[in-house]
């Protein structure tokens, strides 16, 4: 029976809660895929995606295993380059220019575009030093200013309370939930527009998952975050936005949160979050 017939929502959204402020601004696309394919080899991860994810809103990319969310995803900041076999067909633009353009240094890139990944990856450096890094190597490493952006870093990844007294400690002896902050403090030092989020809170305990997913609904204020999760009520409860991957890297639909999780318009879509498959 389709949910339109019956009007049962198939997973309540949660969307509805962080629709307030900067996120009720209406929809500037910040990021734009145009027909773009991602082989590996002669293997082809994503196919003929077309996208526009809009600005300082939550998107969540879903999909069975193996359907090309990560590759999607490391396509936007060329994370895809350091892999040999990988290679792109189409266009994807970042603010209206093309990341793949000959003139993009993808360093740079990296830091308007940063990315946090599954297993938190804290530097064998301090709390600090984890922070300050980013903004080392931009070459911003004036003391004062310098620990003014650590500190601002780590109180919008709502760590600072956690870490103020003991910024000198290794950023390795922290719990695993303080850790992955701690790399979204990394991330933001820079001062990016946007955050890649690669299934962030799936090595985490329920509390960890609890404050990353409170700590994205926050960032969403300033930042555009694109997450991947496997985790549909997850996506249901933090993102704006969701687009549906299938096996065979298609992107079989992209709409808002509350249409795809309530009333999808693809079946296959409906029979995923339904759990007939994937
Ligand atoms: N470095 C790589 N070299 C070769 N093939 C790869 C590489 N990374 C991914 N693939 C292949 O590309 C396809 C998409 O993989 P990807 O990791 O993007 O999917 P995913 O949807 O993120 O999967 P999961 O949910 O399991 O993390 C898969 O067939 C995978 O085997």
């Amino acid at each position: 029976m389709s949910t339109e017939q019956n009007n049962e929502p198939i997973i309540k959204t949660g969307v509805q809660n962080v629709a307030i402020g900067a996120r009720d601004r209406p929809d500037e696309t910040v990021l734009e895929a145009t027909n773009l394919d991602v082989y590996y080899g002669d293997e082809r991860a994503i196919d003929d995606v077309s996208i526009e994810i809009p600005e300082t809103k939550v998107t969540a990319m879903i999909g069975p295993s193996g359907c090309g969310k990560s590759t999607f995803l490391r396509s936007i900041n060329r994370m895809n380059d350091q892999i040999d076999a990988a290679r792109i067909d189409g266009d994807l633009y970042f603010q209206g220019k093309n990341v793949y353009d000959e003139d993009v240094d993808p360093v740079a890139l990296r830091r308007k575009i940063g990315m946090v990944f599954q297993k938190p990856n804290p530097f064998p450096k301090s709390i600090h030093d984890n922070v300050a890094y980013g903004l080392r190597v931009q070459g911003k490493d004036d003391d004062v200013n310098l620990d003014e952006a650590v500190e601002r870093a780590l109180r919008a990844a709502a760590l600072w309370d956690e870490v103020k007294d003991k910024l000198d400690s290794s950023g390795l002896d922290l719990s695993g939930g303080q850790q992955q902050r701690l790399c979204i403090a990394r991330a933001i030092a820079p001062d990016p527009e946007v955050l890649l989020m690669d299934e962030p809170a799936s090595a985490l305990d329920p509390i960890a998952t609890s404050k990353i997913e409170d700590l994205i609904a926050d960032l969403a204020e300033e930042y555009t975050v694109v997450i991947v999760t496997h985790n549909m009520q997850q996506a249901a409860r933090i993102s704006d936005k969701t687009a549906v991957f299938l096996t065979g890297g298609e992107l079989v639909e992209f709409d808002d949160t509350t249409t795809i999780f309530e009333n999808p318009d693809d079946n296959r879509v409906e029979d995923y979050i339904t759990g007939k498959f994937g």
